[in-house]
C-alpha cells in the first residue's frame, strides 16, 4: 500500500483483461482501506451531462421558497435550508437540497416515488439521465469490491437494482448574516449507504478525513468522480472497510455559493445488512440489520423523514 491517494481508471475493471481487472481490484481495495475514497475516471459520465446538470440546479435552487417548498416534507423531493442536521450536532448544516431515486419503468414498483419540479424545463429528462449513469458506474465498482471481498462478482448486483439509491442536489447559499457560529455547511458525517459517487463540485469546501487523521480538502477535477464509503459498507464488512468521514467548510473567501451533486449507492430496505464470510476474522461483526432499518434510524439522526 503506498500513502497517495490512488487515480484508477474504470476502463481497467471494464476491459476484460484479467490483469487489468485484478490490479484495479486491488488498487480500489487497498484506497478504501487506508485512506477511505479513491479518485476515477474512465467511468462515462458525460462531462456536458454534468454541465447541464448543474446549470439546471442552480436554476430550480434559485426559483422562489415557496414554489421549492411545494415538493417538501418527503425522501424524495425538496428539503429545504436548516432542516438537516449531522447525527450528534445540535445545529443544522446551511443546505437545501433535492432528492431523486430510482425512477419507476412502466409495469415496474419503487419504495420511493419520485416527486419533479414543473420548472426548470429539462430537470426531470436530465436526472434521470444522469441518475442512471452514475447507477452504471456504481454498480461497476460494487462488482469489484464483491470480489475484493470474495463474494460473487454480480453478489450486490440484485441488492442494490431496484434500492433507495439517491441522487441529492445540494446547494450552499452564501452564509446568511447571523448564521449560528457553529453550524458549517456540512458538519463532519459519514454517509448512511454502501458506496458514495461524488462528482466535481462547483466550489470547493468538501474535506474528508484520512484515515491517519488528517482533514484533506477534495478538489475534484472536472471529469473526476471521487469514490468513498459509507456506513452500510462498514457494517458489511465488519469496519474492514470503515465509512469514510467528510465536511464541508464554510467558504474562507467570497461568500458565495456551492453546489454539488453526492449519489448514495444504497440496497433495498430487505437486504440484511451482515458481515461478509471473508470479514469475519478480520472485521468487529455487529448484529444483523436490515437496510431498511438501519436506514431509517439514521434518517431519524440527522432529522428526515423515515418512511
Ligand atoms: O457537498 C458535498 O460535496 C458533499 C455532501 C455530503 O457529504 C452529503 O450530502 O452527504
Ligand atoms: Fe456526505
Amino acid at each position: 500500500m503506498t500513502d497517495a491517494i490512488a487515480h484508477l481508471d474504470l476502463k481497467d475493471f471494464t476491459s476484460g483483461d484479467t490483469a487489468r481487472r485484478a490490479g484495479f481490484v486491488r488498487q480500489l481495495m487497498d484506497g478504501l482501506k487506508r485512506h477511505g475514497f479513491i479518485t476515477l475516471e474512465g467511468h462515462g459520465v458525460d462531462t456536458d451531462l454534468l454541465d447541464d446538470s448543474y446549470r439546471l440546479s442552480a436554476a430550480f435552487f434559485a426559483l422562489p421558497d415557496a414554489e421549492k417548498r411545494r415538493h417538501a416534507g418527503a425522501l424524495r423531493g425538496y428539503t429545504p435550508f436548516g432542516v438537516e442536521h449531522a447525527k450528534d450536532h445540535d445545529v443544522p448544516d446551511l443546505k437545501e437540497f433535492w432528492q431523486i431515486g430510482h425512477e419507476a419503468r412502466p409495469g415496474e414498483a419503487v419504495e420511493h416515488p419520485n416527486v419533479w419540479p414543473q420548472t426548470p424545463a429539462g430537470f426531470r429528462d436530465t436526472f434521470e439521465t444522469l441518475f442512471d449513469c452514475l447507477f452504471d458506474t456504481g454498480r461497476e465498482l460494487l462488482k469489484a469490491i464483491a470480489i475484493g471481498l470474495d463474494l460473487p462478482e454480480d453478489w450486490f448486483e440484485a441488492r442494490v437494482k431496484g434500492g433507495t439509491s439517491l441522487l441529492r442536489l445540494l446547494h450552499y447559499p452564501p452564509i446568511p448574516a447571523g448564521a449560528d457560529p457553529r453550524s458549517i455547511r456540512a458538519a463532519a458525517h459519514e454517509d448512511i449507504n454502501l458506496i458514495t459517487l461524488l462528482v466535481a463540485a462547483e466550489g470547493s469546501g468538501l474535506e474528508l478525513l484520512d484515515r491517519d487523521g488528517q482533514w484533506k480538502p477534495v478538489e475534484n477535477e472536472r471529469g473526476h468522480l471521487v469514490v468513498d464509503t459509507g456506513d452500510m459498507m462498514a457494517r458489511l464488512t465488519g469496519g474492514v472497510i470503515p465509512a469514510t468521514t467528510h465536511r464541508v467548510v464554510n467558504p474562507s473567501g467570497p461568500n458565495v455559493s456551492r453546489y454539488s451533486m453526492p449519489f448514495f449507492l444504497q440496497p433495498k430496505s430487505d437486504v440484511v445488512l451482515e458481515c461478509v464470510p471473508s470479514c469475519r476474522e478480520a472485521g468487529r461483526p455487529e448484529a444483523p440489520v436490515t437496510a431498511g432499518e438501519f436506514l431509517n434510524e439514521r434518517l431519524r439522526d440527522i432529522g428526515l423523514p423515515a418512511s
